[in-house]
């Protein structure tokens, strides 16, 4: 082959190869975090994960001290990389043209629904994302800020409030402009204040710089280039439900890069000696709340065995003691049938009169009851009139949340080893739910000594598969 020819092919393969790599360079930048996390976690997120990752390893009164089903964060996106003011003459040119690259966008904070975490307790209370890199000269455009993933448990609520500062606070803190407290401030100083916001200059700040007529213009064409973007930013408070495994939700949005100079080049100025500042991350005051998520809750009077029937059918090792209060989180087990078919069950910490009243603690126990499908009543067979405890279990429910008591249910008649009471009072428990017609079907069962367990996971795996049916119906 002639060497002109082949000369032409390697620049040719060259070319091909810059203009990919140019390619995967601005995917890197632009790229959208809620599709391709792994590459995009940064240091600060690897320490989180790090440290929540220990979660899994918790014994039983390490996850009691640490369990969290209520925190309020600030979260903050990073703010964008300023642009650039530069000028590159090339060989042999006279002319200088701009060459400032624009600046990176900030990292977005993003909360990842994760299913091996059980409490908020690692969750910072203040999360910020990294910043985007400033541009450089020679066009070179500064990288975005990396994004910061943080798992959230699965089943958490997280609502956007508004922070009611103290007076300190509302002179410092800048929330999206309404917390600004810019409102006795004179029109010029104002406009001082956006500018200082807004701009870069060369070589420097210069109160003439601002009286320049190219400069002006470059402030209206950016003004309305803003009134052209603001119908795209979301001014919606949040309110996210995060109970879909693994779903990926961008809470605080990362502010855009600032423009390089090139940006502001007009036939009349063709060196344009300002370039624009980043912008500021979106700062969300957020309250998160963990409603444990379950296909069976467990609900009981404390000491009915709860703790006990779940070690017994599934593959958690909750505390068992006996005295009431053991359990005072709620606690996940799976279980597992022969043909690979699993459900959940929460060991829910026990229920006592007046808990819709929030008496023993009893909202923080209920709203883990909340997002359970079905409801599984422990009742110690073994008492005096164990129908009694299931009424006042059913009043609880109902007055905490009218209509929960109607969920598809099963009694677990508890502790039915204790042969001569438990004789006594179940064709008694039989008979009143006959007389109330109620289609709730009652097994007597001793979860200490595994007795008739099959028989529950049975009856419970038909009633998960019927709720689950009836959820996949369009
Ligand atoms: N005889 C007998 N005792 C049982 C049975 N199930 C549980 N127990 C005992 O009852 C006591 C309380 O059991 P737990 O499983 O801790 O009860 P709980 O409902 O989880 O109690 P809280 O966590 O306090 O709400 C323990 O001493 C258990 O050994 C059973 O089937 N038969
Ligand atoms: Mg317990």
């Amino acid at each position: 082959m002639q060497s002109h020819v082949l000369r032409k092919r390697v620049c040719f393969v060259n070319l091909f190869l810059r203009i990919q790599f140019h390619n995967s360079r601005n995917f890197s930048i632009n790229d959208n975090a809620v599709e391709k996390p792994i590459f995009l976690v940064g240091q600060h997120d690897i320490a989180i994960i790090k440290e929540c990752e220990k979660d899994n390893d918790l014994n039983n009164d390490e996850r009691t001290r640490q369990f969290t089903d209520f925190i309020r964060v600030v979260v903050k996106g990073g703010t964008g990389g300023d642009g650039c003011v530069a000028f590159n003459r090339g060989k042999f040119e006279s002319k200088v043209p701009p060459s400032g690259g624009n600046g990176g966008r900030g990292g977005n904070v993003i909360f990842v629904a994760s299913p091996n975490h059980s409490s908020l307790h690692s969750v910072l209370r203040t999360i910020n994302a990294s910043r985007g890199q400033n541009g450089k000269g020679h066009m070179q455009h500064g990288s975005a800020g990396k994004n910061l993933i943080i798992p959230v448990p699965l089943g958490t609520i997280v609502r956007e409030v508004v922070p009611q500062p103290n007076k300190n606070q509302l002179e410092k803190v800048d929330y999206e402009g309404r917390m600004n407290n810019n409102e006795n401030l004179d029109e010029e100083t104002k406009l001082a204040k956006k500018r200082a916001k807004t701009w870069v200059h060369y070589p420097r700040y210069d109160e003439k710089n601002t009286l320049n007529s190219f400069f002006l213009e470059a402030e209206k064409m950016m003004e309305e280039e803003e009134r052209y973007n603001r119908p795209f930013k979301t001014e919606e408070k949040l309110n996210l439900d995060l109970s879909i495994p693994d779903a990926q939700y961008v809470v605080a949005q990362g502010g855009s890069g600032g423009k390089g100079n090139p940006h502001f080049l007009t036939n009349a100025n063709r060196s344009p000696k300002y370039a624009t500042k980043g912008e500021e991350g979106r700062i969300r005051y957020l309250e998160l709340e963990l409603k444990t998520i379950a296909d069976a809750g467990l609900v009981g009077l404390p000491n009915a065995g709860k703790s006990t029937f779940l070690t017994a059918v599934s593959n958690a090792h909750p505390k068992i003691a006996p005295y009431p209060f053991t359990t005072l989180n709620p606690y996940i087990g799976t279980v597992d049938y022969s043909d690979r078919f699993q459900l959940t069950i929460a060991d829910i910490p026990g229920l006592i009169q007046g808990a819709h009243k929030n008496v023993g603690l009893g909202h923080s126990f209920l709203r883990h009851i909340e997002r359970s499908k079905v409801l599984v009543y422990v009742i110690d067979l073994s008492k005096n009139k164990p129908w009694e405890d299931w009424n006042s279990l059913q009043n609880e429910l109902e007055k905490y949340r009218s209509g929960l008591t109607m969920r598809p249910s099963l009694i677990v008649a508890n502790k039915a080893d204790i042969t001569e009471k438990a004789k006594k009072n179940l064709p008694i428990f039989e008979t009143i739910l006959k007389e109330k017609e109620q289609e709730i079907v009652i097994v007597p069962v001793s979860a200490k000594y595994k007795k008739n367990i099959v028989k529950v996971t049975t009856l419970l795996r038909q009633i998960v598969e019927k709720v689950r049916e009836k959820e996949e119906l369009p």
